[in-house]
């Protein structure tokens, strides 16, 4: 049950905030951007409990606390409470120096941790990572260490597909939701124009949109009558996740997070993933995949491999640390 106290606490510093952010210039508009980015939409008699603390021309800090009752916040949210500095760099500061010069950190966290509210136990214990653009990472951990947690703070899962795209982010999803009653094409066609809008370009009428939208099918390997059907709607699992991917090809986005993208691929399926994963990859963009499976990073070479452990990244270090594991499983990483 929901205990009254609950509540949901984020600080955030984003440096040179992305048009994304443009809206965020006066006080009113980032409580509402951020509550609705986190899934919390509040009722304008209900505002959210904001507050702003700095400003300059190139970072702004704030702490929002989010209660349980705001339309849209699940049950399960409100029980977490996660504590950290995030430092998102904007799409277009890396773009600009896309160039030349020293790759440009696209993430950065620092001790990171997320506690159940009623239970006080703690998911994760101080998470340190840094993404620079270019980069792939991958994150593996035996079951109920912490990954998901920490991939997407829970909080993010209600985020709209499209605010997520807005701010540069695209998160896959371990269980693809399902949206009855939408097209996939009216919804990415939705997405992809609000995305355009932001950036100050005009939007694409439908059939504009179905051109660009034909070589992503094919890059994906999808059949284009998966357009008409409802989003996710008795897809199965497989299919699910070439949509999820398919997308990140239209969506596009300066940081991916991959949440078991490999799960229930059958061999076919999850090279055409991979494939497509790789042609999306560009000098600044970066990808954090989390999965299982050594057989994940043969398609996808990541540059970096985390272990999960209890809350906490345990270990850092290349492809052959998924060879340990494969051959000798996560007793192998246990620190003396
Ligand atoms: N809302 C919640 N309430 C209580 N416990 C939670 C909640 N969300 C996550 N947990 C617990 O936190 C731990 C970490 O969960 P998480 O999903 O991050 O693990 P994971 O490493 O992604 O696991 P898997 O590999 O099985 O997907 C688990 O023990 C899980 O039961």
């Amino acid at each position: 049950m929901l205990s009254r106290a609950a509540h949901v606490e984020y600080r955030l510093i984003l440096s040179k905030p992305s048009s994304a952010f443009s809206g965020f210039q006066n006080h009113r508009s980032p409580a509402m951007a951020l509550l609705h980015r986190f899934g919390c939409c509040s009722s304008p008699s209900s505002p959210p409990l904001l507050s702003f603390q700095k400003s300059t021309p190139n970072s702004m800090l704030f702490t929002v606390s989010a209660h349980p009752h705001h339309r849209r916040c699940p049950r399960r949210f409100s029980s977490f409470r996660l504590n950290a500095t995030i430092v998102a760099e904007s799409p277009t500061a890396s773009a600009s120096n896309g160039g030349g010069g020293p790759p440009k950190l696209l993430l950065e966290v620092k001790d990171l941790t997320a506690v159940i509210s009623e239970s006080g136990k703690k998911i994760l214990n101080g998470v340190n990572l840094s993404i620079y653009e270019g980069e792939i990472h991958a994150i593996m951990g035996k079951n109920g260490s912490g990954k998901s947690t920490f991939a997407k703070g829970e909080n993010l899962l209600e985020m709209e597909a499209e605010d997520r795209s807005l701010a540069g982010l695209f998160l896959s999803f371990q269980s693809p939701v399902e949206i009855p009653g939408v097209s996939n094409s009216d919804f990415l066609l939705m997405a992809y124009n609000a995305r355009r809008r932001k950036l100050g370009l005009p939007e694409l009428d439908p059939l504009q949109f179905y051109g660009y939208i034909m070589p992503k099918l094919e890059m994906v390997n999808i059949k284009a009558d998966f357009l008409n059907r409802n989003v996710n709607e008795g897809f199965s699992g497989g299919e699910k996740k070439r949509n999820e991917i398919l997308q990140l090809a239209v969506l596009g986005a300066e940081l991916a997070i991959l949440d078991e993208i490999d799960s229930g691929l059958d061999v076919d399926a999850l090279r055409d993933v991979a494939k497509a994963v790789n042609a999306l990859m560009t000098p600044t963009n970066s990808v954090l995949m989390i999965t299982h499976y050594r057989r994940l990073l043969e398609f996808i070479k990541p540059d970096y491999i985390h272990i999960m452990d209890d809350g906490r990244i345990s270990k850092t270090g290349d492809i052959s640390i998924a060879n340990i594991l494969e051959k000798e499983g996560y007793k192998a990483m246990s620190t003396p």
